[in-house]
Formats: structure tokens, sequence, C-alpha cells
């Protein structure tokens, strides 16, 4: 029988997680904060928030289109309260936000027509000086120019959308996307025959009108039209039918704002397809409350959408549910723990359904408002403790930042507004957008080929951390305006660093060579910080691609150097890099620009490592890893690791064996246990366990009362009496 590496009962925590600390986020809000005018705040300020990031992989991919979609989502979503996920399971949270009852179709229009009035101070988020009106660079684009050397020497431009190493899991797998432009081409078959007219009066819109009348028909076909408004995925066949359905499942059902249940649906839908979600997780976007809020079953979801749609929801469903699970013993103050339910939430699901949920969290902590503050601030918590990292981990910086600094705001209020409001004075996108067209001429000038420069301006809350760590005044703090500059080879770099020292006044003692020096980690790259344009510091970082491919993807990933490098099992390592190519994998759509990923590919197929392949974590296979279960007894929940292949009955053993609490009793401790596996009673003890199960160990009654019937049988056995009273049920001896 497998024995388990480890045992570990935990009790209820008293401290806080280290980690990311919920009084530590950060602020492009700050902008928010005194934006008048929300609406209009909206678009920019989610775009804003984040630090405009880089290109690359994963990490740019996420970042600019996240950043994208905050623009445009934002200007649908009107106030409203956490909802998705806050109330699964039709627990207490559900009922106190959101209800059931059949709207009124006054309140429909009421909510949906004055969404320029929209309640959601929470986009507060990221604000960009720009959309914080903060000097001239306000309305700059919130990705910075980018360029790239095609094979010929040539440069291109290359838009917003420019990432690095697009297309290398398209070149190692083929495509396996639904279609290739997240704007531009839905395959024909799946389009709906009113796309044509994308834009235009005469959208198909199949409901049911004898459900759906009046204004409420007219405000679901209004949604529909603002979401195709903002991506064409939303004239896709397959996603107006998710729509649909997801329409039917809630109507009538609304958010503690007052607006319909639907709109947080589209609202996250919008989200993933403005990252590049291809139709199969836009449709799971849009019924991920199903299983959980309305009628709607898994067989039937199965059978209407297929079952890749049916086991996403199904995904997001139990993420949820283990999620709130968690946040009700505040499983994840505990750093060890919190790290398994990380890993957990990788592992067991789909990196997808890890994706929906994550924006279906954004969208609920953007729509916080209606909530009272303890839960704002429980939910808040929460985040920070689980999504935040799991943004991180899977490179999706732009959702990450958001997070971090819609946390922030609900978790310290005080000094969010006050660093927000420091950084809008500080703030300048247009430092960034200039220095990069500088710094491209004067390489250009001199020769030196180049693939790509970024910028970025750092996010509140990054802010506030490195504050923090470091114990510095925000003017202390050299790389709010940040350049990244990823040239051919490591003598360019050299070559590239006397250009900007030519071009700026170098600010001493701050350049770094850690390519002559490598960090411990591996970590290579130059760094310097020069006086920029009105004599604002600004960062720049020189490398080369493969020093760049190091730290996007390699043991010094950035998601790692910002855990603290903290030591991760080979099996955690392998999770996060699954889940980040799973969705590359099916996120990639934004990487249509082929030509823009140059030469810069990694040595072998991502995931799947050559052996000498220096990007590899893995010695072995995943499945070969631990499990991670939920284990509840006496409703304390722990997440425990099993070895691969533990059962129920081995994990049975180990609770029986070593557990004091049952040793009384006296006969076989498993029977004793009562198991149910995922709220199901256990019919086969020899099934194998999977990662994310949820055991719950209960005696068959309350212990006082079976601890009072053995001593009254041990009394009756003394006194020689026969046993009279009833045994009570699943009582054995
Ligand atoms: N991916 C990755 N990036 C790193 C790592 N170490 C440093 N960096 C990058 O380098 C930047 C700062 O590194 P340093 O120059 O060492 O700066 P510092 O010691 O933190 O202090 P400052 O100069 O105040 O920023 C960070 O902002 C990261 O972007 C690493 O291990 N991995
Ligand atoms: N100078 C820079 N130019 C462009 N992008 C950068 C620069 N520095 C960091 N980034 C990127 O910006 C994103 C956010 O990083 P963030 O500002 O939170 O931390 P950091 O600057 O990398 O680390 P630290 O806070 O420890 O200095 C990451 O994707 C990071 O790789």
């Amino acid at each position: 029988m497998a024995v388990p590496t480890i045992a570990l009962y935990t009790s209820p925590p008293s401290t806080i997680c280290s980690s990311p600390h919920p009084c530590q986020m950060n602020a492009h809000a700050s902008c928010d904060l005194d934006f008048t005018s929300r609406s209009s705040s909206l678009a920019s300020s989610t775009a804003t928030s984040s630090q405009k990031p880089v290109v690359g992989g994963l990490s740019s991919l996420f970042s600019s289109t996240a950043l994208r979609h905050s623009s445009s989502s934002s200007s649908i979503s009107s106030g409203g309260e956490e909802l998705g996920s806050f109330k699964h399971d039709k627990g207490e949270e559900l009922k106190e936000l959101s209800s059931s009852f059949r709207y009124s179709p006054n309140k429909f229009i009421g909510s949906f027509f004055n969404r320029d009035q929209s309640p959601v101070s929470v986009f507060q988020g990221p604000v960009s000086c720009g959309s914080c009106g903060v000097g001239s660079a306000a309305r700059t684009p919130p990705l910075w120019t980018v360029r790239e050397r095609s094979g010929d020497g040539s440069f291109h431009g290359r838009g917003s959308t420019n990432r690095l190493f697009n297309g290398f899991v398209r070149n190692a797998l083929g495509s396996c996307v639904d279609y290739d432009s997240p704007r531009l081409e839905v395959s024909s078959d799946r389009l709906d025959a009113s796309s044509s007219s994308l834009f235009g009066d005469e959208l198909t819109f199949n409901m049911e009108d004898s459900i759906t009348e009046g204004n409420s028909k007219s405000y679901v076909k209004d949604l529909l039209l603002s979401a195709q408004s903002k991506h064409k995925i939303f004239c896709d066949k397959f996603v107006i039918k998710a729509f649909n359905e997801a329409e039917k499942a809630h109507r009538g059902q609304m958010r503690a704002s007052g607006d319909p249940y639907l709109e947080h649906c589209v609202e996250t839908a919008v989200m993933l397809a403005l990252v590049g979600a291809n139709s199969t997780v836009v449709a799971a976007g849009l019924l991920h409350d199903t299983l959980d809020d309305s009628f709607l079953s898994h067989d039937y979801i199965l059978e209407t959408f297929g079952v890749e749609v049916a086991d996403l929801v199904e995904g997001v469903s139990k993420l949820s549910h283990l999620s709130k699970l968690a946040r009700e013993h505040d499983t994840a103050e505990r750093i060890v723990e919190a790290d398994r339910l990380h890993t957990m939430f990788l592992a067991m699901a789909d990196a997808r359904a890890v994706l929906i949920k994550l924006a279906d969290r954004l969208h609920n902590m953007m729509t916080l408002d209606a909530l009272p503050l303890i839960k704002r601030q429980r939910f808040a918590k929460e985040t920070m403790e689980i999504f935040v990292p799991l943004a991180n981990r899977l490179g999706i910086y732009s959702w990450k930042e958001q997070l971090e600094n819609l946390c922030f705001k609900h978790l310290n209020l005080e000094l969010h507004d006050d660093l927000s409001s420091k950084l809008l004075g500080l703030y300048d996108e247009a430092i960034i957008f200039s220095a990069i067209q500088k710094l491209e001429r004067a390489l250009k000038d001199d020769g030196i080929s180049y693939h790509v420069v970024t910028g970025r301006h750092k996010s509140v809350y990054s802010i506030h951390r490195k504050m923090l760590k470091k114990n510095l005044t925000v003017n202390q703090i050299h790389d709010i305006h940040g350049l990244r500059l990823i040239v051919e080879n490591e003598e360019d770099c050299h070559e590239a660093l006397r250009i900007v020292h030519q071009l700026w006044p170098e600010v001493p003692g701050k350049l770094k060579d850690y390519i002559s020096k490598p960090k411990l980690n591996g970590y290579q790259s130059i760094h310097t910080v020069v006086r920029g344009e009105g004599d604002v510091p600004l960062e720049v970082q020189i490398r080369t691609k493969e020093m760049h491919l190091q730290a996007e993807f390699g043991f010094a990933a950035h998601w790692r150097y910002k855990e603290g490098d903290s030591k991760h099992s080979s099996f955690v390592l392998q999770m996060v890099e699954w889940g980040r190519w799973v969705l590359t994998w099916h996120c990639e759509t934004m990487n249509r620009d082929r030509s823009s990923i140059g030469s810069i590919k990694p040595p072998c197929n991502f995931p799947f490592h050559s052996s000498d392949c220096s990007y590899s974590y893995k010695p072995r296979c995943f499945q070969d890893g631990p499990l991670f279960v939920i284990m509840i007894e006496n409703e304390k929940m722990s997440v425990q690791e099993f070895p691969a292949n533990t059962t129920m009955m081995d994990l049975l053993e180990r609770a029986g064996r070593g557990s004091t609490r049952w040793a009384h009793y006296r006969f076989p401790k498993k029977e004793e246990l009562r198991p149910r596996l995922n709220h199901e009673p256990v019919s086969d003890p020899k099934c194998k366990l999977k990662m994310g199960d949820v055991v719950e160990l209960t005696p068959p009654i309350p212990d006082k009362s079976l601890i009072e019937y053995r001593e009254e049988i041990q009394r009756m056995y003394e006194g020689g009496f026969t046993v009279a009273t009833p045994q009570p049920a699943g009582w054995r001896s």
C-alpha cells in the first residue's frame, strides 16, 4: 500500500499568509480615485493599471490583451457585486448577493442604460496616468512600441499585439485554435449569418420571443451587440448559442447591484475573448455559473456544447467550490497549504478552467462595491492569497495587476489612496513612449540590431510592495518607468548600453551587470538607471533573447522571482509550465502576426523538452507527481499531499492510524470515518484519488453522543445487562 509522504492536519490558522499581503496592494489605482467620471475612467483605468508589460510569450500576450480588454469591457459593466464565484453553492453569500426573483424590466433598463453613471468605482484599478488624465500621455496606448528585426535584418513595426515568442507552441503542435484572429476571422461555418453585418443592426438573435419580451429582450440584444462590438468571436454561432443558453439559465437572476446576472457572464466571456481565448473557452465563460446557479446540468451542456465546454464549466464549478471552502476555512493563510492549493488548481483542472475562474474573479472584484466592507475584504483577501498567485504563475500579468490593485484598494484604502495620489504626479506614459522611440532611432543609427524594445510603468501595488520590502519612499523607486531591450547577442548588449548612456545621463551606482555576474538562479541582464526626460529616473534592462527566455520561462522565471524565489518542487514547476503552455496553446489567437516571432524559439517543443533542454524543469513526467487532496474533518479543512495512485483505503488507513481522535473507540478506525468523496458516500474503497478530490471524514454521529453511547454500552456490559439502547445509524461495534 502506498504510504503517504506528508501528513498535515492543520489547525485553524492565526497568521496571515506571508506573500502577497492584503495590506500591500497596489495602485494604478490611484488614478481611479481621482476620476470624477467613472464611466470614462473605466476603460482607461483597467488599461492603466498594469504596467505595460513587455512582449514575450504569455506575458506580453496577456498583458497587452488584458489591457485592451479592460478598457472595452469596462464600458459595459456597471456596478455590481461579486457574484459568480462568491455565490457558489447558493450559500449564504449567494443569497445576499444575488436574487433569483424575476427581474423588473424597468430595473433592467435602468441598470443598462445608466451605465454612464456606473457605480463601479472599482475601476479604480489600473488607471494609467494617461487615463487618469495625468500629463499628455493620457491616451497613450497601453503597450508601448516595439519593433522587431525580421530575418532579413529589416525592422518591422509590430503594433501593440506584438509578442516575441508567439507561435512557438503553434509550431510545436500545429494550430489548435478555432479561428485565427480574435477580431477579424471566425470560421465561416461557425459564423452566425447575421454576423456579416457585424456591427450593423441586424444580428441574429435567437432568443425565444415568448419568454423574453419587451424591454428585457432589447436589453439582452443590446448586451450581445455590445459584446460583439468588443470582439468578433461573439458573432460565432457557437458562442451565440452559449449566450442564449446563459440568458435562459440566468433569466431573472440579479446581482446585488441590481444588474442582471447575465451581465457578469458576458463580461467574464469578453475578458476571455480579449486575451485571445477561442470559442470553446468563451462559450464556457458564458456558461461558467450555470451548473451551480441554474437548472442546467452537466449532461445537458455536454449534449448541447460538447465535452470540452461541459468539462470546462464543471472545472470552474469545482474551482469555485474549492476556493469557497478555502475562504471559509482561511486555508490559504497558511503558506504550505496555499502553495498546495495553487498547484492543485493548476493540476486538477484544465488550465483553461483556471483562466475562466480568474476572469470571473476579476470581474467580480471590479464590481465588488455593492457588498458590505467585511465581505469585500474577505473576498479581497482570498483573491490575494489564491487568485493573484495563480495569475502570476500563469503569466497573465495584466489580470494579476488589476486583481492586486483592486485588493489593495479594498484591504487598505488609506494606503492605496495615499500612494495613488502621489503617483498621479509621477506616472508619465509619454516619457516611456518617447524614450522607446529615441532608443530605437539611436540603435538604428548605430547599426545595432535588436529584437524588441518594450516599456512599462510599474503598478501601484508593485511599487507599494517594493517600498515595503526595501524600506523606500516612493521617490526612491527608480523603476517606476522602465524599458527593456532585447538584442541578438552579448556584444550587442554592451553596445546598446553604451548608446543608452549616450542618450541619457546615468544615475551613479545603479548599473548592474548580471551578464558577467549572473544571479544565483541564472538570471542574466544588464540593468541601468538613467535620467530620462524631465530628469525622471528610467530603468533600462538589456538582454539577449536567450536570457529573456530564461527570465520568462526558465529557472529565473519572473513569477518565481516575484514569489521570492521560493523553493518549489519539480512538480509545482511542471504544473506551472504545463498551465502556461495550455493557455498559450489555446489562447494564442492573439499571436497572429507570425512574422513577429522572428527567430526566437525555445530549443524544443515546449513543454515536451528534449533531455538536454535548459528550459526544462522536469526529470520525470508529472503524472508521477503527488496528489493534493482536500480533507475535511470535523469541519476543519486541510490540503494534504499523497503519493500518486493513493486509494481511498490508503487515505483512511493514514487517517485512522495517525489520529488520536479515533483511537479511543477501539474499533476499526477506517470504518468509523464514514468517508465521503466529492460529497458522495464511498462505494469502492479501492478507488484511486484524484488531484483536487474533496474527502470528508465525519463520524457517524456527533462525537459527544458516540462517546456517550460507548460509555453506556461499556456500563451495560460491565453490569451484565442486555443492550437495549438502539444503535445509532452507522454505528458498528
Ligand atoms: N525574471 C527575473 N527577473 C529578475 C530577476 N531578478 C531581477 N529581475 C528583474 O530585475 C529588476 C530589478 O533587479 P535589480 O537590478 O537586481 O534591482 P534590485 O536589487 O531589486 O533593486 P532596484 O535597483 O531598486 O530595482 C526587477 O525589477 C526584475 O524585473 C530574476 O531572478 N528573474
Ligand atoms: N525595465 C522594464 N522594462 C520593461 N518591463 C519590465 C521592466 N522591469 C520589469 N518589467 C516587467 O514588468 C512586469 C511587472 O513587473 P514589476 O514592476 O511588478 O516587477 P519588477 O520590476 O520586475 O520587480 P521588482 O518590483 O522587484 O523591481 C513584469 O512582466 C516584468 O518582467
